[in-house]
């Protein structure tokens, strides 16, 4: 009988989590389990808590109960569906969005399931789109360039407030109480690797990308953060504390009693965590430079990999080792790409639409993919800007909203969503050749994630406005196949596994047999609406007018 040797690969995404069990000799999944937030994002109302624990505005929370469910439900659910054993399982490997970060106790309990804490927002996990902390960003950014320090070139000349500091300052601005009474501020990554394990092992790409930690000079000195507010200059020796490990490496080994409540073997090796968009780069079998791989899901990462460091404005950082070890991996984001169409499934259909929809027996995301199809580019003269939940790169701006030009009393729903389709597009073009004008040149053009495997249209779309042959990730799990890929080198070749992630990625990740090629007539459209996206860009974007701001500070 067949008894393949596995490795467990949990993916934490923004709705949801999901466990794979990939078959280590030749990458095949055997079993999936998705398992969604019963809590979601909490945008309102706190979980279980009194009527005046409303959630701010512009707040992105979650429950870390969700997360736990995810292993407790998921991780049973693929060995079963498999017939897979526990011993044939040789790791455990996971990957989070990030920065989302949560305070917990000295012994790594999360303070809001703390009956003294949990009326608390500040208490509870803080979603990579937690997106009010820009008070906090904007100073951190003006400290930082008075003092000129030297790592912010490293990440794109500007903090973003999605990391890990602008949270940690948040916390102590509005809720000192919260942040002395937290022994740690981690990523959620690491939480879910401390629970199992029994220790705290930072990861080296979390830290790397989010935590302004560098593999050579550790994170910046307590004088930079004393001169952000005295009560910081300790906060890496404290409450950020931690041994940073690089990816690829064992975090430590699997508890005896999360081994018997997930059905695997006490002592199971389970590797560092890494950020999700990251991991996916595994699963797509990507470990060489040149090569643009853009994970599109609630939003869209760009990594790419380089055997230089080199400053690259506008994007979200470069940090050594922290896709594959020894070389440079580099990030760039959209930090809403899904979510804008998730906002016009919800708010821009008409109910004849939606019960066109239902008679075709579609999802009405499907039919209007299939009503965009029948558009050519340019015939609705609607042009978007993408930027509804901000702009990561390359202007690293969250005050940014989006904007759709050039609607008649004759517009269509389709119209507007293929123009959505579109903006997204042209975001991720001005992603490309920031890449390119910095001596990052992209010859091959990856797609990883949900969306992708949805959504032929727009991946055309995308081929078009790249003017580039776009290869898409074998399975819509790839983040998760990146974990297993980790875990498997957690076991190493002494435990059935891989010495390097290089290894296991040549074996486990995939893209699948067709491309999408550009198609000539569209490529030359594309290349006037891009000029016409690129002048929006700078007149809204880069301070030819701050209307969008504007209106967005008298809300
Ligand atoms: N057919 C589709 N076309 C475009 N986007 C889609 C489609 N179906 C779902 N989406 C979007 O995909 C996003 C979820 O992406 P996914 O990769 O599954 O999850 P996550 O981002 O949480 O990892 C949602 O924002 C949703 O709006
Ligand atoms: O910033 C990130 C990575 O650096 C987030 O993890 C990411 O943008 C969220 O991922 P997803 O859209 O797949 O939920």
């Amino acid at each position: 009988m067949n008894t393949p040797t596995c490795s467990l690969g949990i993916d934490f995404g923004t709705e949801s989590g999901r466990a794979v069990l990939v078959d280590v000799s030749n990458g095949e999944v055997l079993a999936s389990h998705v398992t969604p937030y019963a809590h979601g994002v909490i945008t309102e109302r706190l979980p279980h808590a009194e009527s005046n624990s409303f959630v701010p505005p512009d707040w992105a929370l979650q429950h870390p109960q969700d997360y736990l469910e995810v292993l407790y439900r998921s991780i049973p659910a693929v060995l079963q569906a498999a017939g897979v054993s526990a011993e044939q399982v040789i790791g455990l490997g996971i990957d989070f969005t990030s920065c989302t970060m949560l305070p917990v106790d000295a012994a790594f309990e999360p303070l809001c399931l703390k009956a003294e804490y949990s009326n608390h927002p500040h208490a509870w996990v803080k979603l990579w789109k937690h997106h009010s902390t820009q008070e906090e960003t904007d100073l951190l950014n003006r400290i930082t360039l008075e003092r000129n320090e030297p790592w912010l070139k490293r990440y794109g000349g500007k903090i973003s407030s999605e990391w890990m500091l602008p949270k940690c300052l948040q916390i102590l601005h509005e809720a000192p109480e919260i942040y002395r009474d937290a022994a740690y501020f981690i990523e959620a990554g690491d939480w879910i690797v401390a629970k199992l394990i029994g220790q705290l092992k930072r990861s080296g790409c979390m830290a790397g990308f989010k935590s302004f930690w560098h593999e050579a000079e550790g994170y910046p000195a307590p004088d930079f953060f004393a001169a952000v507010d005295p009560r910081l200059q300790s906060i890496t020796d404290t409450k950020l504390s931690g041994e940073v490990v690089p990816l690829g490496n064992q975090a430590g080994t699997l508890l005896p009693h999360m081994a018997a409540r997930l059905g695997l073997t006490p002592g199971l090796p389970v590797a560092i965590s890494m950020i999700d968009a990251h991991a996916a780069v595994l699963g797509t079998g990507v470990c060489t430079p040149g090569k643009l791989v853009m994970v599109m899901g609630t939003s869209t990462c760009h990594l790419m990999l380089s055997e230089k460091e080199i400053c690259v404005p506008g994007i979200s950082g470069v940090v050594k080792d922290s896709i594959i070890p020894g070389l440079y991996g580099y990030e760039a984001g959209q930090s809403a790409v899904g979510d804008i169409f998730a906002w016009f499934m919800k708010q821009g259909i008409p109910v004849q639409i939606i019960e066109e929809a239902a008679k075709a027996q579609m999802s009405v995301q499907d039919w209007m993919e299939r009503l965009a199809s029948e558009l050519k580019p340019g015939e609705s003269g609607i042009l978007a800007l993408d930027w509804h939940n901000g702009n990561r790169s390359p202007l690293d701006d969250a005050e940014l909203t989006g904007a759709i030009f050039g609607m008649t009393l004759r517009t269509r729903p389709h119209e507007i969503y293929r123009a959505l389709l579109e903006a997204t597009a042209f975001g991720a073009r001005s992603i490309m050749e920031t890449f390119r004008n910095n001596e990052l040149p992209v010859h091959e053009l990856y797609a990883a994630g949900g969306i992708p495997q949805r959504n032929r249209l727009l991946m055309q779309i995308y081929s078009d406005v790249m003017n580039m042959e776009i290869k898409v990730a074998d399975s819509p799990f790839t983040p998760a196949i990146g974990a297993a890929i980790l875990g498997s080198v957690a076991a190493g070749e002494a435990g059935g596994g891989y010495k390097t992630i290089q290894d296991a990625t040549a074996v486990m990740g995939k893209t699948k047999s067709g491309v999408f090629k550009p198609i000539p007539e569209h490529v030359s459209i594309y290349e006037t609406l891009y000029k016409e996206y690129s002048t929006l860009k700078t007149y809204f974007g880069e301070g030819g007018n701050d209307v969008l701001k504007r209106l967005k500070r008298m809300k």
